[in-house]
């Protein structure tokens, strides 16, 4: 059974049509990867799955773990699994890190019937998982994002991931913004994501990051629709040839 599967999909911003007809399944297990120009719409697409405001679904389907999306709100999608790495991660004053994730993760836990934990169980589990991506304490009890480098947002974005364990993570470019051995570090913390019932869709406009975070297909995104899919060789196809072919078939 796909864990996500988008049918003909449209979404306008503002006035303007983005999203105009694009299909796309991700089986559970699977990495894949979108690439396109700019302005294509790959960050529409994950502010549609993810319900933000003004990103306005107009037509198509979004099912995801055999429920629809679509009908659901950005809080419930985020409860059910679904997680987005912004390619802007926006900052929020006077609110820990820590307190932040724990508030995410319990309303998780609440959501599936499950019991919260405590703060002094959830500083531990957070300290492990902020070890693995290089992160110290002291960047945990500042406020969210806040005065961190570009890099370092990025990092959060992955601790926050590897904290809500979704079934789907979206990553919005995390890999902008990352020197080589951050890349790598952010890489390896979405490695140990991998697992055969979690899917991840990685939007990306350069190949380096994919050789660390090898994907299972990669696509193509042109003019709002997927245009091509292949494997990780049209990465470096595209890398090669840019995407002149495909903006003009678009
Ligand atoms: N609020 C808005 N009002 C009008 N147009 C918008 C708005 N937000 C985005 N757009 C337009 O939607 C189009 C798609 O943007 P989107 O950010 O999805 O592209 P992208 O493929 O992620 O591009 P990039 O590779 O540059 O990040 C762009 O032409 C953008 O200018």
């Amino acid at each position: 059974m796909s864990l996500l599967e988008i049918k003909d999909l449209q979404a306008t911003v503002g006035e303007k049509q983005i999203l105009k007809g694009l299909n796309l399944t991700l089986r559970p297990g699977e990495v894949h990867a979108i690439m396109g120009p700019n302005g294509a719409g790959k960050s529409t697409l994950g502010y549609s799955l993810a319900g933000r405001d003004g990103y306005e679904v107009t037509g198509g389907s979004v099912t995801f773990d055999g429920k629809d999306l679509l009908e659901m709100d950005p809080s419930e999608r985020a409860n059910e699994g679904l997680f987005l790495a912004f390619q802007y991660p926006v900052e929020i004053p006077g609110v820990a890190g820590t307190t932040f994730l724990k508030h995410a993760l319990n309303a998780k836990r609440r959501h599936h019937g499950e019991e919260e934990l405590d703060g002094l169980e959830f500083v531990k589990f957070l300290r492990g998982k902020a070890k693995e991506l290089g992160m110290n304490d002291e960047m945990l009890k500042r406020p969210v994002n806040v005065g961190f480098s570009g890099g370092e947002k990025k990092r959060n974005e992955t601790l926050q991931m590897s904290v809500l364990e979704p079934k789907l993570a979206v990553l919005d470019e995390t890999d902008s913004g990352l020197d080589i051995d951050a890349l790598r570090v952010v890489a390896d913390g979405v490695n140990r994501l991998r697992s055969p019932d979690r899917a991840i869709l990685v939007i990306t406009h350069y190949q380096r990051l994919l050789d660390y975070l090898v994907p299972d297909f990669v696509h193509v995104l042109a003019d709002g629709k997927i245009v091509k899919s292949g494997d990780k060789s049209l990465a470096l196809e595209l890398e090669e040839k840019g995407y002149a072919e495909f903006v003009s078939a678009a």
